[in-house]
């Protein structure tokens, strides 16, 4: 029986390297969780996933409620299942993705009602409802209903949305149905501002969580405003719980904030990014429609095995972009997500290796070469 837990294994500064140990096995951290957001990860097949070295995937209750419809994902068995993903799940509990995606939505003190972004057709989420439904698509690991407020913001507003969250998180965690190997996350709110956040991580371990994420940023907010906001609210964070950072990010994102004590991520830009011609690389990005690649019979990158690198050129994604066959934005965004995974992988390495400071800052000198 598989207890879930995140076990360190080495740290610099306030970077760790660990396992985070789950019901669909174990995950080495830092890691970053590929979007999945309606049971797939968009141009990808599940094998092409775990060929890019992705240890756990994200879905979205948001758009699986809405369809196929959550007891539909139920009773064909859950959604490793329905997906074919034997590995860990975390889904996003909605909140987020109604007040981003669904049109025609009301919010009020028990939860958001909304119209389906598909149809029209009309929908309520409460705490329990979330939580309902992420227990009935079988998700590994399980996030609250809160509310994501826009930024920027009021402190008086950040402050009345999160003691909302704060009271969501509390019905939530009434109605997980805790299993051995699965994990509910409370999520901190209290935008850019320390008081409001260090409130939050105190309500929220005053609930007691098997995790706790990041939420409230990535929102607009800039880089150097969400590192600010990670100094003043990770180091409350009790040190033995994993750390997830929501919607995160870029490389250099990611980069600061593994530095700041985060494990866990998830970002659509490389998939989203591989569906409109633009590549990650070790040295920047790249738009592979541009006509300097036409001729280029060069990988995108000499350090990537992805399928893309190791039998194409970059002159063959430019052409299939140029010709919008859907070949394109799948090699591309295989390519990107390998990159991902071996930023995570040489990052983690490093930190284990007792070499993350320099490692870090031969990535950053890297990424300022922007000259392939
Ligand atoms: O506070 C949150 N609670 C629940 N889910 C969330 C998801 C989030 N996703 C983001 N940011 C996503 C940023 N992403 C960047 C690439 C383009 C599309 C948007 N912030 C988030 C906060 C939350
Ligand atoms: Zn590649």
């Amino acid at each position: 029986m598989t207890t879930f837990r995140w076990r360190p294994e080495a740290r610099a500064g306030h970077a760790r390297a660990g396992w985070l140990d789950t019901a669909h096995g174990s995950v080495p951290t830092p890691t970053f969780m590929p979007v999945g957001t309606a049971g797939t990860v968009k141009a990808m097949t599940m094998d092409s996933v775990r060929a890019t070295g992705a240890g756990i995937v994200l879905g979205n209750t948001y758009h699986l409620m809405l369809r196929p419809g959550a007891e539909r994902v139920r009773a064909l068995g859950g959604l490793h299942r329905f997906m074919d993903w034997p590995g860990p799940i975390l889904t996003d509990s909605g909140g987020f993705q109604v007040m981003s995606l669904g049109p025609l939505r009301k919010l009020d003190q028990d939860g958001v009602t909304f119209r389906s972004h598909i149809d029209g057709s009309r929908h309520r989420l409460t705490p329990e409802r979330s939580t309902d439904i992420q227990h009935a698509l079988d998700a590994t690991i399980t996030m609250c209903f809160d509310e994501c407020p826009a930024l920027p913001a009021a402190p008086d507003v950040i402050a009345k949305s999160m003691r909302m969250s704060m009271r969501w998180a509390e019905r939530c965690r009434t109605a997980f149905i805790q299993r051995p190997g699965y994990a509910q996350y409370g999520i901190i709110q209290g935008g850019t501002e320390p008081e409001l956040r260090a409130e939050s991580v105190r309500a929220l371990t005053g609930i007691g969580f098997e995790g706790y994420a990041i939420g409230g940023l990535a929102v607009g907010e800039g880089q150097e405003l969400m590192f600010a906001t990670l100094d003043a609210t990770v180091p409350l964070i009790p040190d033995a719980s994993p750390r997830y950072l929501m919607g995160v990010g870029t490389p250099d994102d990611l980069l600061g904030s593994v530095e700041r004590g985060v494990d866990m991520f998830d970002c659509v830009m490389p998939t989203r990014a591989g569906r409109t011609a633009r590549a990650y690389t070790e040295r920047g990005t790249l738009n592979l429609r541009n006509a300097r690649h036409a001729t280029d019979s060069r990988p995108i990158s000499p350090h990537c095995d992805c399928l893309a690198c190791s039998r194409h050129s970059r002159a063959y994604l430019h052409h299939l972009f140029r010709a919008n066959e859907i070949l394109g934005p799948m090699l591309l965004t295989w390519h990107n997500l390998a990159y991902y995974q071996r930023l995570m992988r040489g990052m983690r390495a490093a930190i284990v290796d007792g070499a993350f400071a320099a490692h870090a800052d031969h990535l950053r000198a890297q990424w300022a070469m922007d000259d392939w």
